[in-house]
């Protein structure tokens, strides 16, 4: 079972600007934010170390928590598959999970939270990937009330929407929302609401922005040094 000790977030990275920059299609919505290897210590084990992973639909959050899981020892914690672990369970809140994603909208926090907490209580591990969450400030402030802890990290995959149009309709997975009008739906959403997650956590210096565009392997090497510090 982790605990929660001081957080360590604020060695994890730093606030290189304070000005918005206004290049490229994504980058003028946030601040400005740099990494060195040299500024990241290695947490003490057995301390909570809470990472979350963001992005659009599609962007590849899954595919590159799965390195980071093979590579670094996380446990990955997908807010979408919880949900949809839920619908399947035929749990009383599957109906109206089912039909909130379907309409890509967000699940109420409470909802998520609550089974975000219980598979990391569920966990021994103290290194978590929690991805696809929080999608809204209403999410992140739940997660902090709840858990009582902040991500030490936070990764951001920016990827151009076409690209990630193109990836989710390519999937195959058999997901109800991976159609064009729900993929519409959902980076509606997602500039709404997700935005000023991104936003809060870049100005708090522990945004990690990553260009989700290239291979799988070439967008991990970009991802590896952010936990090298860390031993599996
Ligand atoms: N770098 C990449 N280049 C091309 N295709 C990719 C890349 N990364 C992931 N994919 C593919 O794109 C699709 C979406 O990736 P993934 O499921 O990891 O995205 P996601 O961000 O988790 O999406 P969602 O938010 O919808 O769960 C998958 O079919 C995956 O195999
Ligand atoms: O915190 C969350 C995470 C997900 N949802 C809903 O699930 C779908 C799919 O999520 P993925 O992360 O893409 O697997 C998402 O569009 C939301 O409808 C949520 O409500 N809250
Ligand atoms: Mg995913």
């Amino acid at each position: 079972m982790w605990r929660r000790v001081a957080s360590v977030s604020h060695l994890f990275s730093h606030s290189k600007s304070t000005k918005f920059n206004q290049q490229g299609a994504s980058t003028f919505k946030i601040w400005e934010t740099f990494t060195s290897e040299s500024e990241i210590p290695t947490p003490s084990k057995g301390s909570l170390f809470v990472t979350f992973v963001l992005g659009g639909p599609g962007s590849g959050k899954g595919t590159q928590c799965a390195k980071i899981v093979e590579a670094f020892g996380f446990t990955h914690v997908s807010a979408g598959d919880l949900l949809r672990r839920e619908i399947a369970s035929g749990s009383a809140y599957g109906s109206v999970i089912l039909s909130t994603i379907r309409e890509g909208k967000i699940v109420p926090s409470q909802v998520t939270v609550e089974l975000i907490q219980k598979e990391m209580e569920s966990s021994d591990n103290y290194k978590f990937l929690i991805d696809g969450f929080p999608r809204s400030e209403e999410n992140r402030k739940a997660f902090e009330k709840t858990i009582g802890a902040e991500p030490d990290v936070v990764l951001f995959f920016d990827c151009p929407e076409q690209e990630m149009v193109k990836r989710v309709l390519n999937r195959n997975q058999g997901r109800v929302d991976d159609n064009i009008d729900t993929i519409k739906k959902r980076l509606e959403i997602f500039d709404e609401l997700n935005w000023p997650v991104i936003n809060y956590y870049s100005q708090r210096g522990k945004l990690h922005k990553i260009n989700a565009v290239g291979t799988v392997d070439e967008i991990f090497e970009k991802v590896r040094p952010i936990f090298a510090p860390l031993s599996k």
